[in-house]
């Protein structure tokens, strides 16, 4: 597990966007998409990579398959610089796009197939091996003759994700792989990931913007925004970066003016019931003790804070250095 599989050390890319002003008038323009981003990720992780639009994720992607150059740094997959090797690494990386499809539009699915079989060299056995395997956990078995476009977007996704895994990478990239998806496709699809991590060992570096994708599937996830790393570690951890807040609801005997416990404050009160939010990384049991030696309490319950709302809050304060958390 802990050998190295992607590295990157202070990379940057930077596009030249030129736009129109005005007849005649053009103004040129640098957009820093990626800015001194490093970070590495061992064989066999399962990482969530997440960030608000135009935070740069899909800019790191293109360059860790060698579709795009770095303007700076240093980046290596597999030991490989993807832009001078792209070739070679391509048979090493799987790719899915959630919003595109590497897939033949017209043609039935078994099809796409043969022909990646053919592309990718694939020796006979290992593509039969692979194949079997992926009709079999994702259900495709019914949809092999069916032309791509009379695919549902789930069945689709299920058919691209196969696609991309027919060579036997040792890393797929992910680009929102449940966008558009419902609750049972989203399922099969995670379950599947899954059992590709455990089973097969795949590095998989999954961007979306679906949590529970990375709640159920990624015990490590880096948050990226104006294409600078500001927090790489687990899930949980946000919450305390996110400075984000807990409920204690409180049922009291009777009703009584606000509850007054700093550093709680009382943000509803409903008859005899008042809701106090605190810090996140606040004891609980220490307030409410104190509430119960000052109040008459009949019944508490403390609430979690919501995973989405720290990251809503994160990005939303997200815009200077100061704020960079990475352990
Ligand atoms: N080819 C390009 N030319 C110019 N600017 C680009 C190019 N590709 C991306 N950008 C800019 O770089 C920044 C990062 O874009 P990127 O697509 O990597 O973000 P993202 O995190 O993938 O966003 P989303 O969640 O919307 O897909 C954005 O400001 C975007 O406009």
């Amino acid at each position: 597990m802990d050998t190295v599989f992607i590295e990157l050390d202070r990379v940057e890319k930077v596009f030249d966007v030129r736009r129109r002003t005005g007849f005649l008038k053009r103004e040129r323009r640098q957009v820093r998409a990626v800015d001194s981003l490093s970070f590495t990720v061992p064989r066999g992780e399962m990482v969530g990579y997440i960030g608000p639009n135009g935070a740069g994720k899909s800019t790191t992607i293109k360059m860790l398959t060698g579709i795009l150059t770095p303007s700076g740094g240093r980046l290596r997959v597999a030991g490989i610089d993807p832009t001078r090797e792209r070739t070679r690494l391509a048979r090493r990386i799987g790719v899915v796009f959630g919003q595109r499809t590497t897939l033949w539009w017209d043609l039935p699915l078994i099809d796409s197939y043969k022909l990646m079989h053919r592309m990718y060299r694939i020796p006979d056995a290992r593509y039969r091996e692979n194949l079997d395997r992926c009709v079999e956990l994702l259900e495709l078995a019914d949809l092999l003759e069916v032309p791509v476009r009379q695919l549902s977007l789930g069945q689709r996704m299920r058919g691209d994700i196969a696609a991309a895994l027919l060579h036997d990478p040792e890393v797929l990239y992910l680009d929102e792989p449940t966008i558009g998806l419902d609750v049972i496709s989203k399922a099969k699809v995670r379950e599947f990931l899954r059992e590709l991590n455990t089973e097969r060992g795949t590095t998989v570096l999954l961007t979306t913007h679906d949590l529970q994708d990375i709640e159920q599937l990624c015990s490590r996830v880096m948050v990226i925004d104006h294409g600078r790393l500001m927090y790489d570690g687990p899930l949980a951890g946000l919450h305390e970066v996110g400075e984000s807040e807990r409920t204690l609801v409180v049922d009291l005997e009777r009703e009584l003016p606000p509850i007054d416990v700093a550093p709680a404050r009382v943000v509803k009160v409903e008859g005899p019931r008042q809701w106090l939010a605190f810090p996140a990384h606040e004891s609980a049991a220490a307030l409410v003790a104190r509430i119960a030696a000052e109040y008459p309490l009949v019944d508490l319950s403390v609430r979690e804070p919501d995973i989405e709302a720290v990251i809503a809050k994160m990005y939303a304060g997200a815009s200077g250095a100061a704020q960079r958390v990475v352990p």
